[in-house]
């Protein structure tokens, strides 16, 4: 009877569609069999950056034992024989992993499109008994994310993310810049109001959620060339311990490509824009650029308007104060610039740029914290001449900064800067003669 049936069947349905069947019907007896249950944690989740990945990612270099087979191992510093390299996991690495009795296995699965950006697509796969599925849930994941969370706030490196459009993916490198609120040469009143700033800024999560705000603080940051504006980001990023996105506008090729650019950035973070009045004609004075397009077409009344499509300003407002800044908790945004009145008085208003912090030429305070750093002394004889030229030189401390570097002497360099400011004060007052002549 059984030959029958099978010699009509064999008959009647094609092979293809036997196979089909098959195969289902086997997929579907492993599943109902098999005891596993398999979590599967992508790089980003609904369109932002998934933290969980994150979590993850932070976690699991802990859990490094004995069954581990293979290891991605490096270092970034010049090579110590005393300290081992730094470890991290390659793909398709296999980790194991106990908690409360349950064995948890984990990978890291990688992918590549040659449709969609970015290229590669990361995930990580945690397999588990069926029977642990609601404990993982409930308790495992709850226990990574601590655990991440305490293991990045105590992490010994930063890192600066700079965009890259081929793959359009942030890339990252160790940042190790020297610059602290103890070095900058800064008006000390200053100082100290940025350093409470940034301290209430960030114990103030509650607030921010009462009063329907997203958890984000703008600074921008102004003045001359050379006073300090990219060291004193330096100092912010070194005092919270956050990491550094570095954006320049033009690698956004439109207002979508701005948006996955800025949600792909994490949590506790600075997203740093620098001379945003070079960056992009969208940051300038909307009455200024149009009084300049009205004089340029009476010149040239036969030039196409610009086709450039770039980001606009109304693409980068939504992301600092419109429906889009919610996405991402406890970030700062810093612009630089060393011409803020260019700047479009949309980008300036509180909520977009919460605080204005003026850079200027050097002061008798910020020489004395220069000679401190540079030469090691606290006070000198020829202290009370310099700061008395200081008052009518305008010189910037990345200007004092490299004179006070030409030797390790400090009376020499001391006597040579003296010699610096009355030339520079001489020319000025040639200058003034010759402007009353
Ligand atoms: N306020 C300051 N305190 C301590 N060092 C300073 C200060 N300003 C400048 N310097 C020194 O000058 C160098 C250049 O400064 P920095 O790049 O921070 O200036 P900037 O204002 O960002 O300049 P730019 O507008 O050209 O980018 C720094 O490496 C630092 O050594």
């Amino acid at each position: 009877m059984a030959m029958l049936i099978r010699t009509i069947l064999n008959e009647m349905i094609p092979q293809q569609m036997q196979n089909f069947i098959s195969s289902k019907f086997f997929d579907l007896a492993s599943r109902c069999l098999s005891s596993d249950f398999t979590f599967i944690i992508e790089e980003r989740w609904q369109a932002v950056n998934n933290e969980t990945f994150r979590a993850v990612e932070a976690y699991l270099p802990t859990r490094i034992g004995p069954s581990t087979d293979s290891l991605l191992i490096g270092s970034h510093e010049p090579l110590n024989p005393k300290s081992p390299p730094k470890q991290s996991i390659p793909v398709d690495c296999k980790i194991i992993d106990e908690f409360q009795g349950m064995r948890l296995e984990w990978t890291l699965r990688s992918i590549e499109s040659k449709n969609y950006f970015p290229r590669e697509k990361r995930y990580f796969r945690l397999s588990c008994k069926k029977s642990n599925r609601d404990r993982v849930m409930q308790s495992y994941f709850p226990h990574i994310t601590r655990t991440a969370e305490s293991i990045l706030n105590k992490r010994d490196t930063l890192n600066i993310y700079t965009y890259d459009q081929e793959s359009s993916m942030w890339e990252s490198t160790v940042f190790k810049h020297p610059a602290t609120f103890e070095t900058l040469a800064m008006e000390p009143e200053l100082k100290q109001s940025v350093m409470e700033d940034l301290d209430s800024f960030v114990t103030r999560k509650d607030f921010f959620e009462g009063v329907g705000r997203a958890w984000k603080r703008g600074y921008l940051l102004y003045g001359p060339p050379g006073t300090g504006k990219s060291s004193l980001v330096a100092a912010i990023a070194n005092y919270l311990r956050y990491n550094i996105y570095d954006l320049q506008v033009q690698s956004a090729r439109s207002d979508s490509d701005l948006r996955h650019i800025l949600t792909s950035t994490t949590n506790r973070s600075i997203l740093l824009i620098e001379d945003i009045d070079c960056s992009t004609k969208v940051a300038h004075d909307r009455a200024k650029i149009q009084d300049d397009q009205e004089d340029d077409d009476d010149q040239q009344p036969n030039r196409l308007p610009s086709t450039d499509p770039g980001v606009t300003l109304s693409g980068l407002l939504n992301f600092l104060d419109g429906l889009w800044s919610s996405c991402g908790d406890e970030r700062i945004i810093i612009f630089t610039t060393n011409h803020k009145e260019k700047l479009d008085p949309a980008l300036l208003r509180p909520g977009r740029m919460d605080v204005h912090v003026y850079m200027g030429y050097c002061s008798a305070a910020g020489f004395r914290k220069l000679a401190a750093n540079y030469l090691g002394i606290k006070d000198h004889s020829s202290f009370a001449t310099i700061e008395n030229l200081l008052e009518n030189v305008t010189v910037t401390p990345a200007e004092v900064a490299q004179q006070l570097m030409k030797s390790d002497e400090p009376e020499a360099v001391l006597q040579s800067f003296t010699q610096f400011l009355h030339m520079k004060r001489n020319e000025i007052q040639k200058q003034d003669g010759k402007q009353e002549s």
